[in-house]
């Protein structure tokens, strides 16, 4: 095990073994590795000040649900050009597959509205025994990893499969298979956790949280580890400015915590430099695909977290990302997947796709050795 500190900024890393590839756990083991915390901070971009104007701007990204998404009714202009920019992965399956040739394809899943669909009550986000008996043939062939906002722990009591890659807390719990996996090199297992001097603050914020909305019907605060979810799915929209308001009243003494949006939910968490794009290049690295141009990276996402990872991908140029949403939203997302059942379609079509493939490759090998050893010697 690689213990990271950084005393002064009282930054601690835990590295057990990481894969390959990622330089901090290249250092022999028992090292300190500094990491100067301006590099881990970063600038907190959305005010947090008390302030009605505040309180507004936060009621209006509320109100906007999905804060993405662009207003247009069914079928009209708007969506119609999205979908010619954005075209369902499944009608465009075998551009995805020619692309991805010669490639080793790697799977990113974001969890709620991914491969859940999304419900009132955010302990009962049950996964099908459909969909999990199609990720866990997905991570047969391809290295998979759920990346998720929620606790580790909880998407994991979801999943429920140990062969996969987690990264919750969107990104800052991360964790490789705990039962072996041909993508793992023997025992060696990853653990990264870049916020962990946090636990102590966002405990004490989750509490605050919730005390402070107890007196608001509806709300939900959720304990993710190294972030705060508060949930305003069942508060009448009447009232959401009353919770903007208790939210604001807490965060108003922790400058070292940012606010962000996703569907139906207030989320908080540290303002350190690390989300869901950050999480998929780590595992990236972590299994040696640091410069590798032979991997096909594909990360399926519905919110807005999940654009950090499709940036990332663009910026790269490598793979691709696709959105679940039934309606046109600004997205860096190439492809889109209307719901979860799409989601699973695709990743079984993935599957046979695969499996056709390797029979192809199999058969046209043991053709070049009849070949063989029909030529005279
Ligand atoms: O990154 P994700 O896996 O998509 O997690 C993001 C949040 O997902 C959960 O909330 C969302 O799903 C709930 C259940 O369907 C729904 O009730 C809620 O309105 C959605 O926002 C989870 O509960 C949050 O903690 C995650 O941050």
């Amino acid at each position: 095990m690689v213990n990271i500190a950084d005393s002064k900024s009282g930054i601690n890393m835990e590295i057990t073994m990481a894969i390959s590839g990622f330089s901090p756990a290249a250092a022999p083991p028992g090292t300190y590795i500094s990491i100067p915390k301006k590099k881990l901070l970063q600038n907190n971009n959305l005010d947090i000040s008390s302030s009605n104007s505040r309180t507004n701007t936060w009621v209006d990204s509320m109100r906007a649900s999905s804060p993405t998404r662009i207003k247009s009714s069914p079928f009209s202009d708007d969506q119609n050009s999205w979908m010619v920019q954005h075209p369902s992965a499944l009608n465009v399956f075998d551009e995805i597959t020619s692309a991805s040739k010669g490639k080793q394809i790697v799977m990113f899943l974001d969890y709620d509205g991914t491969l859940s669909p999304i419900v009132d009550d955010p302990d009962r986000a049950f996964m099908s025994d459909a969909m999990r008996a199609t990720v866990r043939k997905l991570a047969r062939y391809f290295p998979t990893a759920i990346v998720s906002g929620r606790c580790r722990d909880k998407v994991y009591s979801f999943v429920r499969l140990a062969e996969l890659y987690y990264a919750g807390s969107h990104g800052m719990d991360i964790k490789g298979p705990s039962k072996g996996s041909k993508y793992t090199k023997g025992s060696q297992a990853v653990l990264f956790q870049p916020a962990s001097e946090f636990l102590p603050m966002i405990d004490e914020v989750y509490k605050a949280l919730l005390e402070v909305t107890k007196s608001t019907p509806g709300s939900r605060v959720e304990n993710n580890k190294f972030c705060v979810s508060v949930h305003f799915r069942c508060v009448d929209e009447k009232r959401w400015n009353e919770l903007a308001r208790q939210v604001g009243s807490v965060l108003e003494g922790y400058p070292d915590l940012r606010l962000t949006q996703g569907r139906k939910v207030l989320e908080i968490r540290p303002t350190i430099k690390w989300d869901k794009g950050k999480a998929l290049e780590f595992l990236l690295e972590s299994l040696g695909y640091a410069n590798c141009t032979d991997v096909f990276p594909v990360y399926i996402g519905d919110d807005r977290t999940d654009e950090d990872a499709f940036k990332v991908l663009r910026e790269r140029g490598q793979g691709f990302g696709i959105l679940v949403s039934k309606a046109p939203k600004e997205t860096n997302a190439s492809y889109s997947l209307q719901e979860p059942s799409e989601v699973m379609a695709f990743l079984r079509r993935l599957v046979s796709w695969k499996k056709m493939s390797l029979r192809r490759q199999f058969r046209m090998r043991r053709r070049v050795e009849e070949i063989k050893m029909s030529l005279p010697h």
